[in-house]
């Protein structure tokens, strides 16, 4: 009965099912995303509704940052911008998200190195919470501003001011000489002193290569962080290569640092490892800390000090503020002739060096790019706005701020795209704390920049130290406007990686 039933009317059936079938297909693909989805009433391109791949090619082809940044100012502080994923350009959730510390999403567990994870590829808070605990005194403000620490920064300092004096007059690129300097700290605080590669001393050889070798590795970030099933397929031989040199480089320091280091309890490596028998981690665990600490501190300490420099040198009446403020510090004098380098408690507070790195940090965010974390178990309210309703974010969906977005709010930062350091030396207290609440350069809360102190003090240093004995210019041979331009990535880089400088002497 059933199979005449069928065979008389199979084809009355077969279009049933079909058109069944194309409407589940349409209500499942289209109109749930866009209409019924938890997340469909806040705004947002159709097609980011519709398939996270297309917010994935954006990110692929490196204007992401740029791209969310226009949605914002199209569709408000809060954008859909992936079917299960919001970004919110609004310091009013910065607490919620960062400082209450939602999980971090899958998209920083690729960063684990010698087989094992670290501090920033940890995605849960409990494992966070133990494995920070370990290094952060090292990299705390106090030991940063100690005299050992010190000492050993000012050394770097040195090494810089040697280069630059071999090197007047001439064309240097810029990013890999800052980059390198910032290397030489870090791994200075990683092996200890007697240890560590002083890679300035063969600025243009080993220097160069071991900067090359790291930025080398990490350009396959979009697959390593978004696309990881993809990788070992898409990621060609040479980027596999320069992550072996990197690799090496590390674990050469690190078997010296355990025969030589006398450094035990002021050298990452002493901290990581503890007392004997104490084990606190095991070697492949303190390398990749190790390794993703070098990463994380020497690429966007070079991006930062290569951006301060380009707007130093375009703009000389900035230098010779500048200058006057140092002049102030030695009786009325410039710098010395030698090569050693001012104090870090003389110059951190000075106001027109505070100004240019704060707008430095605005403008140049080293990590300009999406930082995502997960909702939290029970969800998670946005509160409502004038272009968006009150709305629940269930558990699980991905919440991304960008400080790229937050530093460039023309409610706080009139013509946001100008480079204007006067913008902090106002005396409205109010907007000043409002500006810097706004300021996400090393991120917020519990998972913020371990290395922010020395990052700050590096490249106040360098700057100082810098500007009291040269005048930096461009190199008019040069097209920094299609060149010197901030790549369009999570951790950003000069476009072109190089930003030519020249450096000549100043009159003693
Ligand atoms: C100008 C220089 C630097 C900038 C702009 C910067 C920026 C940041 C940002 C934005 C984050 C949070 C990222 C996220 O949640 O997605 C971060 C985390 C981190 N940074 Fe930096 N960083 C700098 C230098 C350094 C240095 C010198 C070190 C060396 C120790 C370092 C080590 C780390 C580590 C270990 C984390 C992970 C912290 C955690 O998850 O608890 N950074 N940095």
């Amino acid at each position: 009965m059933l199979a005449q039933f069928v065979a008389q009317y199979h084809e009355e059936l077969l279009t049933t099912l079909q058109a069944s079938a194309i409407s589940f297909l349409i209500y499942y693909f289209v109109l749930y995303p866009i209409y019924f989805h938890p997340l469909a009433r806040i705004p947002g391109p159709k097609l980011c509704a519709l398939t996270k791949y297309w917010i994935l090619y954006i990110s692929w082809s490196e204007q992401r940052n740029r791209y969310v940044h226009r949605l914002h100012e199209e569709y408000g502080p809060i954008v859909r911008v992936g079917p299960d994923e919001v970004d919110i350009s609004d310091a009013e959730y910065m607490k919620d998200i960062y400082v209450d510390n939602f999980d971090k999403t899958s998209f920083y567990t690729q960063f684990a190195d010698f087989g094992s994870f670290n501090t920033f590829s940890t995605v849960d808070k409990k494992s966070h919470r133990q494995s920070r605990k370990v290094s952060a005194k090292l990299y705390s403000k106090s030991t940063v501003v100690s005299e050992p620490f010190q000492v050993k920064v000012r050394s770097v300092m040195s090494d810089l001011l040697k280069v630059l004096d071999e090197n007047q007059e001439k064309t240097l690129n810029t990013f890999y000489l800052w980059s390198i300097m910032a290397m030489d700290t870090i791994s200075g605080f990683a092996f200890g002193s007697k240890v560590s590669k002083r890679l300035l001393r063969d600025p243009f050889g080993e220097g160069a290569s071991t900067v090359v070798a790291f930025m080398t590795q990490s350009s396959a970030w979009f697959w390593t962080t978004q696309l990881p099933q993809f990788r070992r397929w898409v990621i060609p031989a040479y980027i596999n290569e320069a992550s072996n040199v990197a690799c090496q480089w590390i674990s050469e320091q690190f078997a010296d640092s355990l025969d030589k280091n006398d450094e035990t309890s002021s050298s990452l490596v002493g901290v990581l490892l503890g007392e004997p028998g104490a084990k606190v981690f095991d070697s492949n665990r303190a390398k990749s800390e190790i390794f993703d600490h070098i990463a994380a501190g020497h690429n966007t300490t070079g991006t930062t000090l290569s951006f301060y420099f380009y707007e130093l040198a375009r703009d000389t009446k900035k230098q010779d503020r500048l200058r006057e403020e140092l002049k102030q510090l030695n009786g009325g004098n410039l710098a010395t002739n030698d090569y050693s380098s001012s104090l870090y408690s003389d110059i951190e507070e000075l106001p027109y060096l505070s100004a240019l790195t704060q707008e430095v940090f605005r403008i140049y965010a080293a990590i300009p790019g999406q930082e995502p974390r997960k909702a939290p178990k029970n969800g998670f309210w946005w509160r409502g706005s004038k272009e968006t309703p009150r709305t629940f974010i269930p558990e699980g969906k991905t919440v991304v701020m960008q400080p790229w977005s937050l530093h460039r709010d023309p409610v706080l930062f009139e013509d946001p795209e100008l480079f204007n350091p006067d913008r902090w030396l106002i005396d409205d207290e109010q907007k000043l704390k409002a500006m810097n609440k706004q300021m996400m350069h090393f991120g917020y809360g519990a998972r913020m920049c371990l290395g922010l102190h020395i990052a700050t003090c590096e490249i106040k240093l360098c700057v100082a130290n810098v500007i009291s004995r040269y005048r930096v210019s461009l190199d008019d041979s040069y097209d920094y406007a299609n060149n010197v331009q901030m790549k369009d990535i999570y951790t950003t880089i000069p476009k072109s990686r190089d930003v030519p400088l020249i450096f000549s002497g100043l009159e003693k």
